[in-house]
């Protein structure tokens, strides 16, 4: 695996708030990874961090073998779209064109021409005039036809709607597949995207909860249900992530390693279906957020405290 991107024990503190805690991943070259996690689970500071926006508190960011922050020579490589972006005042949709046909180096004017007509931009409407969705979809068109060999799309399409969502799906694979590139996707729609993803990143309250592939994770995140006795016997030889049951039946969300694992559920007389990857993330997220149980020694110490 070549990496595009690396962050090594990375820490970001602000006044106040520690929004990354010893985060240590990288994004592969060649790959779209999707970006998952919580409101504030720390996307926006990571993905600041690899476009050079800001410098960590702890820790080493490296971008195509160097450090982003003021480095023309890596950050001329990347492009960043943001959510809700914003363009100079006078600014409109063919001059943002223009500026960013300048700036990227491996621009694609016939891409770009392609996407304004596919979402139906104005070409000569001031930007601030545009609606939100089409605000939004004048990032997609640079970000997908600066064709950076980084590019980082943070929750790009605010007020999209999902014809034009799916547009953008669709466009960015085809360019994706004739033009490979590193792209980092940051979104809540993890239902839309899931199909697109290669790999996942889930970050929760500022720490890495997840980082693996997304083939992998569709073999290996399963969910059970049947008798609650059967789907404990199950769920005690794995990792059950989510627990739900009612009037003697259960429902458990599990990640396992073991080959076996459909067939021995199976055998336990379970139904057995396929975990979306944004179940997966639901139900590793509020795990997360369940306060670990009291271990023997807590219990011990709460037997013996003074009521
Ligand atoms: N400049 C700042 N000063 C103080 N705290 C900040 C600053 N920027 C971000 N934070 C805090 O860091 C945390 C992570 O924010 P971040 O924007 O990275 O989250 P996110 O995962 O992108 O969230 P969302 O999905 O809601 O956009 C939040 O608690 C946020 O309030």
């Amino acid at each position: 695996m070549t990496a595009a991107a690396t962050l090594e024990g990375v820490t970001m503190r602000f006044r106040g708030h520690t929004a990354l805690t010893d985060v240590s991943t990288s994004v592969r070259a060649d790959t779209i990874t999707g970006l998952l996690g919580r409101n504030g689970a720390g996307k926006t500071t990571l993905m600041q961090l690899l476009t050079g926006h800001r410098v960590p508190t702890a820790g080493r960011v490296t971008v195509l073998g160097a450090a982003p922050y003021e480095n023309d020579g890596v950050l001329s490589r990347m492009c960043f779209i943001k959510e809700g972006q914003r363009y100079p005042d006078h600014f409109r949709v063919c001059d943002a064109v223009s500026a960013a046909a300048h700036l990227y180096p491996h621009w694609d004017q016939s891409l770009a021409d392609q996407l304004l007509a596919d979402f139906d931009l104005p070409r000569k409407r001031p930007i601030k005039k545009l609606s939100r969705g089409m605000n939004s979809a004048v990032g997609i068109v640079l970000g997908l036809a600066s064709r950076a060999p980084v590019t980082l799309f943070d929750e790009p399409y605010l007020g999209l709607d999902a014809v034009a969502r799916q547009l953008f799906y669709d466009r960015l694979l085809a360019d994706y597949a004739e033009h490979p590139r590193t792209i980092l996707l940051s979104t809540h729609l993890i239902e839309e995207i899931s199909d697109l993803l290669e790999h996942v990143l889930l970050i929760d309250r500022g720490r890495l909860l997840l980082d693996a592939d997304a083939e992998t994770l569709r073999a290996t995140a399963l969910t059970v249900s049947g008798p609650a006795a059967q789907v404990s016997t199950f769920g005690a030889a794995h990792d059950v992530l989510q627990h739900e049951s009612i009037a003697g039946q259960a429902r458990a969300v599990v990640r396992t390693r073991a080959a076996t694992a459909r067939q021995d559920a199976a055998a336990l007389g379970l139904t057995v279906e396929q975990t979306s990857i944004q179940r997966l993330v639901v139900a590793m997220s509020l795990a997360a957020a369940q306060p670990p149980a009291p271990s023997t020694a807590d219990h011990a110490a709460l037997q013996g405290a003074p009521r």
